[in-house]
């Protein structure tokens, strides 16, 4: 880290390029959309139809400190994705948003399994969302802002339709599905559930990720990796109860601990929703900030932006903020999560070397 400079601006920091692979597509819809598509669609369980009331329900809602009740705010952006139309124009606007917000790369996770209420099948799901996609990257070409954007398809890991979903990830492969994750619940659901799912793509040689270690703690992330084959630890934060002395000169790694990192697993930490779910007390006394001193593959996420009412800029900026980090800390999770990401090398690389290395370069 560098002491001459200033801490970087929240404009600043909107204008460097951004890389996002935890993103949850039905926790990143605006409340304006919201409220919007349930008129259109008919769906009447929303606690307000105001776009501004909508945006503190849903923070307040997830501010609960446990991951149960934080997830059942899920139900209401859920609820009103039930149509290809609905489902195409959220991710559409995804894309339109991050790209405004200067992310230059970003996988977009959902589960299709949940938004089969109104007819649509899982393939009609996934092309919807294909299509929004596609859509949004070309708005944003048009305002001048390349973004490339991913779908991850996530299974829940208390339902029983993974090696299903698992499939339509590996049908989609050519097209904007760029891998696989689980979700849900953590406590009673360990990823081995779905072993049959992991073991097929392993054969299908595809990629995924598994939530791991957010609201339980190493057994997950032990299964997830040794077990399951996970490539990235989605959050992962609780890493830390297999390391001793963490924040002092004497720390230790355990065995895990030292795999996770000499393996160079990337975890995708997400500060804010991991402070409303109760999984660390403040940004400024995350762990994250301690696993870069340690030198973990970490990247820097959102989860959910409306539930957090974040965006991958602000995450950024409450890190310079609250846990001093600087342009360089930056550059570095920015270039470790584009090296993660779930595209082929070369694209990676290309990524890396004409966008994000000329961006924080630029003054
Ligand atoms: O932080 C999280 N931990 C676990 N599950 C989550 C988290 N955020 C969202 N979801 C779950 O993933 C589903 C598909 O996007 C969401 O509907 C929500 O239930
Ligand atoms: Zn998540």
């Amino acid at each position: 880290m560098s002491q001459t400079q200033a801490p970087l601006t929240y404009e600043e920091i909107v204008r460097l390029p951004k890389v996002l692979l935890h993103d949850h597509l039905d926790g990143g819809v605006r409340p304006s959309t919201v409220a919007q598509l349930a008129d259109e669609t008919g769906y009447d369980g929303l606690p307000t139809s105001d776009p501004s009331q909508l945006a503190q329900w849903f923070r307040e809602n997830a501010d609960s400190g446990s991951l149960v009740r934080y997830l059942e705010t899920f139900a209401h952006t859920v609820g009103v994705m039930q149509t290809a139309d609905a489902l195409r124009r959220v991710a559409r606007e995804a894309v339109e948003d991050l790209a405004a917000d200067g992310v230059v790369y970003a996988e977009i996770r959902y589960a299709p399994e949940q938004h089969l209420e109104q007819g649509l099948s899982l393939d009609d799901v996934v092309e919807a969302v294909n299509a929004g996609l596609r859509e949004g990257e070309s708005l944003a070409a048009e305002q001048r802002r390349t973004i490339r954007a991913r779908a991850l398809l996530t299974a829940m890991r208390h339902a029983a339709k993974s090696t299903e979903i698992a499939e339509l990830a590996v049908r989609y492969r050519d097209d904007e599905v760029a891998g696989f994750d689980i979700a849900g619940a953590e406590a009673g659901n360990p990823p081995t559930r779905h072993l049959d799912a992991f073991e097929y793509l392993r054969r299908e040689d595809a990629h995924f990720t598994i939530h791991a270690g957010e609201a339980f703690g190493l057994p997950s992330i032990w299964e997830a990796i040794q077990w399951c084959g996970a490539e990235r630890l989605g959050h992962g934060i609780r890493i830390v109860d297999d390391i001793e002395g963490l924040g002092t000169s004497r720390v230790q790694l355990g065995r895990l601990a030292s795999y996770v990192r000499d393996r160079r697993i990337p975890l995708e930490l997400c500060p804010s929703s991991n402070v409303q779910t109760g999984a660390a007390t403040s940004v400024a006394a995350h762990p994250i900030t301690q696993l870069r001193d340690l030198r973990f593959r970490i990247t820097v996420n959102t989860d959910n932006r409306l539930m957090s009412d974040t965006s991958m800029s602000r995450e950024m900026w409450l890190l310079v903020q609250d846990a001093g980090w600087d342009r360089e800390d930056l550059r570095w999770v920015t270039i470790n999560a584009m090296k993660s990401a779930f595209l082929p090398f070369d694209e990676r690389l290309a990524i890396i070397e004409e966008q994000i290395k000329p961006g924080y370069e630029a003054r």
